[in-house]
């Protein structure tokens, strides 16, 4: 069978947006993700922004039938949107007459983020350096999740802070499954929620990828009002998800989601935290800008949450409250 291979050049921060628009079509579940610059090159060039560094190259696999050109053109403009705000190239498309099984522009990805985690695409091979070096093994999926997204990163950043090993924590909209490994690495015990069941697959797989299967407890759905909530980014019904009532069972939720999402769920997350004699309940929340960090504290600051932390990197920002 002939394969089409379509390709394109992104930035660092929109690789996941790639993966999750292309989810959204059921078309390919074959994608592969390299870097081609070192990381250096990258900082400098992307500090002139009339200088796009396409840091990235994605490329996805379609079977060659009927349905081929007809698929090319939807996913084609899907992504247009991310090639007219200038985060990725057009797509380039070739014909294979069997699947590349690595093409040759394919690098394996590590990625140090904080002061203890390194991600490593599943083809890197790496040797630990450090004692304390927690590893984040991921295999590349439709996903949201990489660890180069800088909401993802930043929530990495605060999790090395606030994750206490005696912790029983969520990870609401767990995607990949990265913040779950991470955290159960560091000891805690995780029950990782996503409302897309390709997302629940991907964090089964890195949780079985990272041996933490003792520690993470995976299942499709969501917390309290989040049910209702449909899908992240065009409000699709998703039928049946189970709840997860907020009944005072965890000790820190993190949630790497949407502005709009993290206010609607704010008295959730309050009902959701156990507060105890010496811990007070950490919410720790990314997955937007500047722009809309003061309308997610003040509904947080309705529900008795205060600012304890904080990480930005250019205009992302994860915050980390505690219940007072
Ligand atoms: C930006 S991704 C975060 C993935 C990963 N936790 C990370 O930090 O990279 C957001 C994830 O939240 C999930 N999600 C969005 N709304 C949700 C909801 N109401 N309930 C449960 N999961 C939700 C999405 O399916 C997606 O996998």
């Amino acid at each position: 069978m002939s394969w089409m291979e379509l390709s394109l050049n992104t930035t660092e921060e929109a690789v996941d947006w790639v993966c999750t628009l292309l989810a959204s079509t059921n078309y390919t579940n074959d994608i592969r993700i390299a870097k081609y610059t070192e990381p250096n090159s990258y900082t400098l060039v992307a500090q002139d922004i009339t200088q796009p560094c396409w840091a990235f190259t994605v490329c996805f696999y379609l079977p060659c039938d009927v349905h081929t050109n007809v698929r090319r053109s939807e996913i084609i403009d899907l992504l247009s949107p991310l090639e007219r705000v200038g985060l990725a190239t057009p797509i380039h498309t070739d014909v294979f007459e069997e699947k590349p099984a690595h093409p040759e522009v394919l690098s394996p990805v590590i990625r140090r983020i904080g002061e203890r985690f390194v991600v490593l695409s599943s083809n890197a091979s790496y040797h630990s350096e450090a004692i304390d070096e927690v590893t984040l093994r991921l295999k590349t999926t439709l996903a949201f999740g990489t660890g180069l997204h800088p909401a993802t990163m930043l929530s990495l950043k605060l999790l090395e802070r606030h994750i206490l090993p005696t912790m029983n924590v969520l990870d609401l909209g767990s995607g990949s499954g990265i913040l779950s490994v991470a955290m159960a690495k560091l000891g805690a015990q995780v029950l990782a929620l996503d409302n897309d069941s390709i997302a629940v697959q991907s964090t089964h797989d890195a949780v079985n990828r990272n041996g933490v299967e003792q520690q993470v407890t995976v299942m499709e759905g969501s917390l309290g009002h989040g049910s209702d909530l449909g899908h992240w980014l065009n409000g699709d019904t998703i039928k049946n998800v189970p709840t997860i009532e907020p009944t005072a069972a965890f000790d820190l939720i993190v949630a790497n989601i949407l502005a709009r999402v993290h206010i609607a769920l704010a008295p959730d997350f309050r009902r959701a935290l156990r507060q105890t004699d010496t811990q007070a309940g950490t919410l720790i929340l990314s997955g937007f800008s500047s722009d809309y960090e003061d309308a997610v504290t003040t509904s947080l600051n309705k529900e008795g949450f205060e600012v304890i932390d904080c990480e930005r990197l250019d205009e992302w920002v994860a915050v980390a409250y505690s219940l007072q």
